[in-house]
């Protein structure tokens, strides 16, 4: 893995840099990359890399230091980080709006964010002096709360709503040529009751890690530097992921207790995430986002106390599985098939018909699948003893109008679970490809 530098100080600062001796220098040493010293070369904005390879006993040791668990994902990629990268425990998303009209204040801050998320996800301060170095009478680069905290794997991932496209017939940012059909705000559907404060947006991050403090401290600072140029929409926190996206992962539970993630997408499945979640371009509108994705975000209210209430055998047929194994009520284990066709007593189906793990397999749904990525939630409570808790799910998918729609619409109008929910909040964002080096977020976007 490439490591980064601490980087050098911008001209513009000149004796009050890092280390630097000027009047104005902040005493103190900068930041987390005491901590971090893998990172993002090549990325615009960021210094230089270097190859990592600490060994035990320094020169000439024969001992190599055995290899830890990694703590951090690269940044650059053919794909963005935080799709098939083991889903980690905290999530904190956001959606933004821009606030300014011009297509350089765009590419600016698309070009600010990726030097920001190159540094933050390999445990780096956001700025190259950080939080408690730089220029005494500046605010300082970075806001400090994810001082002597470790990468905890985070991940930034980033989106385009459709707004950023057109609004309003209008032509933004010159982008409406590039609008991928499939890229559209999600058609309505029944039982939806959406806050237009918890959906949508011009742009989206899904801030990923292990350390809540980690994923808010990195939407918080991409927040400050986007000030001027766009502004946040609406954001929401994860406690708990809903989904394994690796066979290296054990299944979560949500909070309907069962064990949620048995079926998805992993990232051992290659040709499964090249045909289901990878966008193969079909025209000139979507080339840009060959090798990227669809974010696909519904916050569901679950009203666990009434799901609380039922007995045993009511929630695990509304799931179609165990509560204890997650094993289809077919039979079998956790990863077995579930067979619909199976009977029981009364020539009942043993998994309901209108069991939700029926109704979203792949077979019903002309062969679609998707790569899941959810987190519980709760934020508080409404004042009449409920919680205001639920699922954000979060599904990746190569095209929505084929693999998110249809299936929703099956849901909402016929699955058993639907009683139980309500989705509150709602998005649909083209995620571009990995940024190269020497690159930005959404480069091919702009590419003439
Ligand atoms: C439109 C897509 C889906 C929504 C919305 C959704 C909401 C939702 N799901 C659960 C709980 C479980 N889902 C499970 C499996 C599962 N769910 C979807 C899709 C949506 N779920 C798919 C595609 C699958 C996998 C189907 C398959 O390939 O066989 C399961 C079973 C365990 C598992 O396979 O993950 C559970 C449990 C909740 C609570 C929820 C909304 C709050
Ligand atoms: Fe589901």
């Amino acid at each position: 893995m490439s490591v980064e530098p601490p980087s050098t100080p911008g001209p513009e600062v000149g004796p009050s840099a890092p280390g630097g001796t000027g009047a104005s220098a902040r005493p103190g040493v900068s930041r987390r990359g005491l901590l971090g010293a893998a990172g993002a070369a090549g990325v615009v904005g960021v210094g230089a890399g270097l190859v990592a390879g600490r060994q035990l006993g320094g020169p000439g040791s024969a001992v190599a230091e055995p290899a830890p668990a990694p703590d951090r994902y690269p940044f650059l990629g053919e794909h963005q980080a935080g799709i098939v990268t083991p889903a980690q425990d905290r999530l904190h998303f956001a959606a933004f709006d821009m606030v300014s009209s011009e297509r350089a204040d765009l590419i600016s801050l698309l070009q600010d964010w990726t030097a920001a998320a190159a540094r933050m996800t390999q445990g780096h301060d956001a700025g190259p002096f950080g939080a408690t170095s730089g220029p005494y009478d500046a605010p300082p680069d970075d806001t400090g709360e994810a001082l002597g905290l470790p990468p905890a794997r985070l991940t930034l991932t980033f989106g385009f709503g459709p707004t950023l496209f057109r609004l309003a017939g209008q032509d933004r940012f010159g982008l409406a040529a590039r609008q991928p059909a499939a890229l559209q705000r999600l058609p309505h559907f029944p039982g939806d009751h959406l806050d237009p404060q918890r959906s949508d947006g011009d742009l989206c991050v899904q801030a990923c890690a292990d350390d809540p403090q980690v994923a808010v401290h990195a939407i918080r600072n991409l927040a400050r530097i986007a000030m001027g140029r766009a502004s946040l929409r609406w954001s929401q926190l994860g406690f708990g992921r809903t989904s394994s996206t690796s066979t290296s992962q054990a299944t979560p539970r949500n909070l309907f207790g069962f064990k949620d993630g048995t079926m998805n997408l992993k990232a051992e499945e290659p040709d499964l995430l090249d045909t289901h979640v990878w966008v193969r371009p079909d025209g000139a509108a979507d080339r840009w986002l060959a090798g990227g994705s669809y974010l696909v975000a519904r916050r569901i209210n679950m009203t666990i106390e009434t799901w609380d209430r039922q007995p045993l055998r009511e929630q695990e047929r509304v799931i179609g599985r165990t509560k204890a194994e997650g094993a289809p009520l077919s039979g079998g284990s956790e990863f077995s098939q579930p067979d619909f066709a199976l009977q029981g007593r009364g020539a009942q189906p043993l998994v309901a018909p209108d069991a939700h793990i029926r109704l979203v397999h792949p077979d019903q749904n002309q062969g679609a699948q998707m790569l899941r990525r959810g987190y519980n939630f709760v934020d508080g409570s409404n004042g009449l003893g409920r919680m205001d808790a639920g699922l954000f799910f979060i599904a990746y998918v190569s095209d929505p109008r084929t693999h998110y729609i249809p299936m929703q619409m099956k849901i909402a109008r016929g699955d058993g679970m639907s009683e139980y929910l309500q989705h509150t909040g709602s998005g649909l964002f083209a995620v571009p490809p990995g940024v190269t080096p020497g690159g930005y977020l959404g480069q091919p976007l702009f590419a003439a």
